[in-house]
């Protein structure tokens, strides 16, 4: 085992993170495209696609793809109306909207967008309310919001929707254990309460957040085995490490919990030989649990990872580039 410094103490650690073997499993998935997992995930080939270079990148491994085909696929999922959908021929929706932004951001090419198009796609989502529908279908939740302002923000257009109003209605869904849900009433959950918080911290709104009582539900999802997990009672998950943790870091709350044994859990989900990182230990690994478990470390400063904004899910430098030039 390797030792490294962690702030003051000393850690020794269970093995360290295979980086190598980690880039390696993510290029390859990008060409495997025909076998069962692949086609399950057809649907959302463009948020695998987020989630693998935004690894790459972390890992300081970007450059290992060809942009220009990555680019000209991304584009190829652009509907008509200015949206994207998760694949070519498939219907737009925000999510997937976001994910190519995000993935264009990290090759510097957010240019190649027609700007006003895709942000008065984003736009014409906010309903009445101040909230956000998905797609022309109508569903609201407040991932929505936070994919709808995060898409906003990134393309320097967030006057063109009612941000008072988004930030109202994202209020409206606090909870009197100072989480978030899904729409008013509905229970906390940490995957919400990442997307309330990156919203109000995007928005620049955090005082509308009781940092102390939330703080506490979140340093909660903390079991023994140093994982985080979504709700209480619930098993601790990989993706959780970057829904709760991120969370903390915005409400500068991230002291509450045991970095060291968060570290050491992540390390335990790694297949180190063929690369990847499962939700628990001795699962099957795959690219959304890889991603979440190398942000998750970038997140607790582990020694050789790019930084990650915990607010836009992007690399810091990234960030850095389109909104301080
Ligand atoms: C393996 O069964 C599944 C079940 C659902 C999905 S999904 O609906 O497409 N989706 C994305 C996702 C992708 C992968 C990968 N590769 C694996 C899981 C997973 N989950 C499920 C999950 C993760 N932690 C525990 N659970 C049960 C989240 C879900 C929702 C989500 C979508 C986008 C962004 C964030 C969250 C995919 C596979
Ligand atoms: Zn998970």
């Amino acid at each position: 085992p390797k030792q490294f410094l962690i702030g003051e103490s000393c850690l020794i650690i269970m093995g360290e993170l295979a980086a190598e073997q980690h880039a390696k499993y993510i290029l390859t998935i990008e060409k495997k495209k025909d076998d069962v997992e692949s086609v399950l995930m057809e649907h959302l080939r463009i948020n695998g696609a987020y989630w693998g270079l935004t690894t790459l990148d972390i890992l300081g491994k970007l450059s290992a793809v060809d942009q220009e085909t990555v680019i000209s696929w991304v584009m190829s999922c652009q509907h008509e109306s200015g949206g994207f959908g998760g694949n070519e021929g498939h219907d737009p929706h925000v999510l997937y909207t976001l994910s190519a932004i995000q993935i264009l951001a990290l090759f510097n090419k957010i240019e190649v967008l027609d700007i006003e198009k895709v942000s008065s796609y984003v736009a014409t989502l906010q309903n009445e309310d101040g909230s956000f529908s998905g797609d022309k279908w109508g569903e609201i939740d407040t991932r929505f919001s936070y994919v709808a302002l995060c898409s906003l923000a990134l393309l320097k257009k967030l006057y063109k929707i009612n941000v008072e109003k988004a930030v109202r209605y994202i209020v409206s869904c606090k909870n009197l254990d100072g989480g978030f849900g899904c729409t008013p009433g509905a229970e906390s959950h940490a995957g919400q309460i990442f997307c309330c918080i990156g919203a109000l911290a995007i928005t620049g709104c955090l005082h509308h957040v009781d940092k102390d009582l939330l703080g506490w539900w979140l340093c909660e999802r903390q079991v023994k085995s140093g994982g985080l997990n979504g709700r209480p009672e619930k098993l601790p998950d990989v993706c959780y490490s970057w829904w709760v943790l991120s969370s903390l870091i915005m409400i500068d709350r991230v002291h509450w919990i045991d970095k060291e044994k968060l570290v050491k859990f992540i390390l335990d989900c790694q297949d180190k030989e063929n690369g990847g990182i499962s939700d628990r230990p001795d699962d099957a690994v795959d690219v959304f649990h890889t991603y979440f478990g190398v942000a998750g470390l970038s997140l607790l400063e582990y020694p050789g990872l790019k930084a990650i904004d915990p607010a836009y899910a992007l690399p810091v430098d990234v960030i850095n580039r389109i909104f301080l030039n």
